[in-house]
């Protein structure tokens, strides 16, 4: 095995280097020389490098084959060009490689690029939602499992690909589980010779997938598009460093498990020996000990989220001020889900010359990437992990401690360069207590967005679909309740033409994508899709804490009195005014928020709705929100909280509102956070009150008993009814306003 310096330090040289303008073409072309021998001396002396042959032998005699392999022995780089080699892209078909993250796909990609010697998007390309680098005559794609999902509603049979690996199987995110169960249909539907026939029946058999497209057009037009074309079996390979085999293997149906032994670099894991009571505190300490006593090498320390990042950025920065100036040169960097991927993909760059480079990360860091210059983990064992509440339809993050999986993978990220070290800040009997793997997010998330794709898809019979652990009958439920709300179901829970399929098609959460549909009807789609665009996107305002007076009059400056989404929206035009102004139109496009503007555009167009702008008419535009977002309306309480009115949850306003201070009367909101409150953000207010007008008992939709309250949900409308006494009061929301009215107790009955 070639003994290897730090990549860091190397790569740092050659950017400072090229930062000052100094390398020749000559020390160019000799660096590029080195380091591709670099990379092939280190892909020889992987792990898996020893057993390809065996490796490449066990996908030709399985179609369903689970790997299992130490962190950094190489699967998720080295398998895909192993397969390759042996033939299996021939006939233009593709090797899709599935990642829980964009993150991961992306920088996964551009190394197996480098490593090929290819340009990104020629042999080896990736594809997230909204960015894409995949052209004809890309072999091997690295994408996220959400977007393989979309794929399978273009391409249900997944016919461009030979093998799909399922990267990192053990985090069992809900994308995972769903394609799990569709891949395993597809697979059996492709082995073996197909005509069109057997292969309806064929899918008779296996969960009725795609029955229920029989009649309609799209279904012609998936089964013209396989006329002719004879399916070739797809492999199917299940991926990760912690996942319980016998699980997956039972799961499809005994299939073969392998085992890659060793991993490149040790990684030492050290534990506290009591338990600390301010894991912040700790990390802090623990981290300016490495810093102060440790050699070189890079620091990764995971954190719960954003907030955590930063005010451990602050401390940390504050520290260093305190030092000796030899010890200041520490590079802090950040990486979370809601950072622009720019800013994200900075991590992977090495640090300038004679600095450490400390990466704050959230678990976005935790699977499959390898960031250059790693030598040390902090693990506090904690993580912000989603919870859904099927009772109140809410979905929240709570920070909870970590899988033993989790801690591994995170450990994990260390020794993949040289030997590390991973400093877990809990005794090693807390690691014990630890359970194995997360909870499958499937059994903790808001499934409609998944059950509106699974519909497109024809799988009717979502309870009795395949799933590798079956989600809460009552999350199924809520989550088909709340499709039929929104109009994408028929009351009979099938896809409801044209709004269910139009829905679907759209990249988007249900709730949003029937905002976009509405506001054509509403004259502001324009608007609409700013408002989306942004709220897809991190946050616009960025409120540094020692600039934070500063900030907030910033952002004063855009307040919108009805609301954030027109707040949103006048930030959008704004920014979109000043480039006008400053000539810098062409560089519009780049900004991520108009790329995504631009690409929800692309499928909004498809579906022939009409773009039109309600100009400053926010009246217009916040009666479509009521329209949309009517089961997130809340009424404000006598103390200044709010209860949602179709869960009967109490919250409050997120500070960052523009309504923390002046709280309306009622308000429609698009997100809840629990933090230490329950918050709500992104608001805008509901129009003045407007008589209540009597309606039928038979459009009734839904209805909830909690304690003295009744709820009623009509599509699109909600009514609270508190009885107290002889007498209850409805409170009715409503594109035009919202009312509310009494009435005595016995009229209930005749309501
Ligand atoms: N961007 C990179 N820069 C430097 N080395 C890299 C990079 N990506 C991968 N490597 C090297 O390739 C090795 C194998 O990485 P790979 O991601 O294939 O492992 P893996 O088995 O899939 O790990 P994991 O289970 O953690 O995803 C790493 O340990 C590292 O040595």
């Amino acid at each position: 095995m070639p003994s290897m310096a730090p990549g860091g330090a190397k790569n740092s040289n050659q950017s400072n280097n090229q930062l000052n303008g100094k390398v020749s073409n000559d020390d160019r072309r000799a660096e590029f020389f080195a380091r591709k021998h670099r990379i092939v001396q280190q892909r020889k002396s992987l792990p898996i490098a020893s057993v390809e042959k065996r490796l490449v032998e066990e996908v030709k005699s399985n179609n369903i084959l689970i790997i299992v392999g130490e962190t950094g022995s190489g699967k998720t780089t080295q398998l895909p060009q192993f397969l390759f080699n042996a033939g299996l892209c021939h006939d233009g078909k593709v090797i899709g490689i599935t990642q829980p993250r964009r993150v991961a796909a992306v920088s996964v990609a551009k190394r197996v690029a480098e490593e090929c010697g290819v340009q990104l998007g020629q042999r080896v390309g990736y594809s997230i939602r909204f960015d894409d680098t995949i052209s004809r005559s890309t072999r091997i794609k690295y994408m996220t499992d959400g977007l393989l999902l979309r794929e399978a509603l273009l391409d249900p049979y997944l016919s461009r690909y030979s093998v799909i690996i399922v990267d990192e199987a053990h985090e069992r995110t809900v994308h995972t589980d769903v394609l799990l169960g569709l891949l395993k249909t597809v697979q059996k539907v492709r082995s073996g010779p197909i005509n069109e026939c057997s292969k309806i029946d064929r899918m008779k058999a296996n969960n009725g997938l795609l029955m229920e497209k029989e009649n309609d057009a799209q279904r012609a037009s998936i089964l013209k598009q396989y006329r002719g074309i004879k399916l070739s079996p797809l492999k199917l390979i299940i991926m990760s460093a912690s996942l319980d085999a016998r699980v997956f293997s039972e799961y499809f149906g005994g299939a073969r498990a392998v085992h890659v032994q060793g991993r490149q670099f040790p990684v030492d894991i050290l534990y506290t020996h009591h338990p600390e009571t301010d894991y912040l505190d700790a990390t802090l300490i623990t981290l300016f000990q490495i810093h102060l006593e440790e050699g070189p090498g890079d620091i990764l320390v995971f954190l719960t989220g954003q907030e955590e990042i930063e005010s451990v950025e602050r401390l940390v920065q504050e520290k260093l001020r305190q030092l000796p100036e030899d010890n200041q040169k520490v590079k802090v960097l950040s990486i979370f889900s809601s950072l622009p991927s720019e800013k994200q993909m900075q991590v992977f760059m090495p640090a300038p010359t004679g600095f450490r480079k400390v990466i704050l990360a959230t678990n976005i860091a935790e699977t499959s990437v390898t960031i250059p210059g790693i030598k040390y983990v902090i693990d506090p064992g904690f993580v912000k992990a989603r919870t859904y509440c099927a009772h109140t339809g809410m979905e929240s993050l709570i920070i909870v401690p970590t899988s033993k999986a989790q801690a591994l993978q995170r450990s994990g990220r260390a020794g993949r360069e040289v030997p590390g070290k991973c400093f877990r800040l809990y005794p090693e009997s807390e690691f014990e207590k630890l359970s194995d793997s997360t909870i499958p997010e499937i059994r903790r998330c808001n499934l409609s967005n998944v059950i509106l794709q699974l519909k497109a898809l024809g799988v009717d019979d979502i309870i009795g679909f395949d799933f590798m652990e079956k989600p809460s009958s009552e999350a199924v439920l809520k989550s088909l309740e709340l499709l039929v709300l929104l109009g994408a179901l028929t009351e009979e829970y099938k896809l409801s033409d044209p709004v269910g399929h139009q829905m679907a098609r759209l990249p988007l959460e249900p709730i949003y994508s029937k905002a976009l549909i509405l506001a054509s009807q509403f004259n502001c789609l324009e608007e609409m899709l700013i408002t989306v665009a942004m709220l897809s996107v991190e946050s616009v305002f960025y409120n540094p804490r020692e600039k934070l007076e500063e900030a907030r009059t910033a952002a004063k400056c855009f307040s919108s009195l009805e609301g954030d989404h027109p707040t949103l929206i006048a930030v959008y035009r704004a920014f979109d005014e000043f480039l006008e102004k400053s000539n810098l139109g062409n560089s519009r496009e780049k900004t991520e928020k108009n790329l995504r503007k631009w690409q929800i555009r692309g499928n909004i167009e498809q579906m022939g709705l009409h773009i039109v702008s309600c100009g400053d008419d926010m009246l217009q535009f916040r009666r479509c929100l009521a329209a949309a977002f009517f089961l997130n309306a809340a009424l404000k309480q006598p103390d200044g909280t709010y209860r949602v009115l179709s869960s009967g949850q109490v919250v409050q306003i997120h500070p960052s509102s523009v309504f923390f201070r002046t709280k309306p009367d009622c308000i429609i909101f698009d997100e809840f956070v629990r933090t230490t409150h329950n918050y709500v953000r992104n608001l805008s207010s509901l129009l003045s009150t407007i008589p209540c007008k009597s309606r039928s008992r038979s459009r009734i939709h839904g209805l909830n008993l909690k304690d003295d309250r009744l709820l009623f949900v009509w599509r699109g409308l909600v009514e609270l009814h508190s009885c107290t006494g002889l007498r209850w009061t409805a409170i009715l929301i409503h594109p035009l306003g919202y009312c509310c009215k009494e009435r005595a107790c016995e009229s209930f009955i005749d309501f």
